[in-house]
């Protein structure tokens, strides 16, 4: 039985006081969730959001992080400077990292194997355009995706990953695919792990859903076989409303 996870991508948004102010607000809501929690402020909260979430449920995730150890690369953060701190999730991949600041899936290839020497847990973001959907490639698009980004990591990393699987189309739009469409989706993205590891470990790698995730569709979604939880955007910003996703 893989564990839920649920987690909120806070993008650009909240200053260091507000981000503080929203981890004491959703301490007490989440305090018995049965699935993993974790928030991904910006780089400059980190710190005050550990902080703040010391001695709960909380875990915290960066959005982004560079594959070297560090030197000349201005604007970056490396590896260790997270763990260090004491985060304990990194988004790799995502859908707007990939569009506005050049990310490949050879850098995420990069991104995902230098996580997991550094034991901060990944969470892949892959996930098809409208064009790719409507011209009836969403799988292939899935299938390479897969491929490159998880090229030459061992069973084991691949086993503890976390994979979100988000429609471009159904992010930040209010579109959200059907549960029955991220499901199946889904699913596939199991098979294709399967093929290039084995079942077992396409069992136990946890798959969210991401794409306009709202307190008013999250139970449906958790209800299908294959989504194990969720990567969550705009509704991860109000306290009340990432509680009730994240106790659907
Ligand atoms: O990109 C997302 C999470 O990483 C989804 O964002 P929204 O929930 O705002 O659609």
């Amino acid at each position: 039985m893989r564990k839920a996870i649920i987690a909120g991508n806070w993008k650009m948004n909240k200053t260091v006081k507000e981000a503080v102010a929203f981890i004491d607000e959703l301490k007490p809501l989440v305090k018995d969730a049965k699935c993993d929690v974790v928030v991904c402020p910006t780089f400059v909260c980190l710190d005050a959001v550990l902080k703040a979430a010391e001695g709960s449920n909380i875990k915290v995730g960066a959005q982004n992080m560079h594959f070297e150890e560090s030197g000349a690369f201005t604007g970056e953060v490396a590896p260790a400077m997270l763990k260090e701190m004491g985060v304990h999730y990194v988004i790799i991949g995502h859908s707007e990292r990939r569009q506005y600041f050049n990310e490949t899936d050879e850098t995420v290839n990069k991104k995902l194997k230098k996580a997991f020497e550094h034991n901060i847990a990944p969470i892949l973001c892959i996930g098809e355009s409208l064009q790719e959907r409507e011209g009836n490639i969403t799988e292939e698009v899935l299938a390479t995706q897969v491929k490159l980004d998880l090229a030459g990591l061992t069973a084991e990393q691949v086993a503890n990953l976390v994979i979100a699987y988000e429609p471009i189309w159904a992010i930040g739009t209010g579109k959200t695919a059907t549960s029955e469409q991220a499901n199946e989706t889904i699913g596939f993205i199991r098979k294709t792990v399967e093929k290039i590891y084995n079942s077992e470990i396409a069992e136990k790698v946890r798959i969210q859903y991401g794409g306009s995730v709202k307190p008013a569709t999250i139970k449906e979604q958790m209800s299908m076989s294959h989504i194990d939880g969720a990567l969550v955007g705009g509704a991860s910003l109000k306290a009340d409303d990432f509680s009730k996703i994240v106790n659907f």
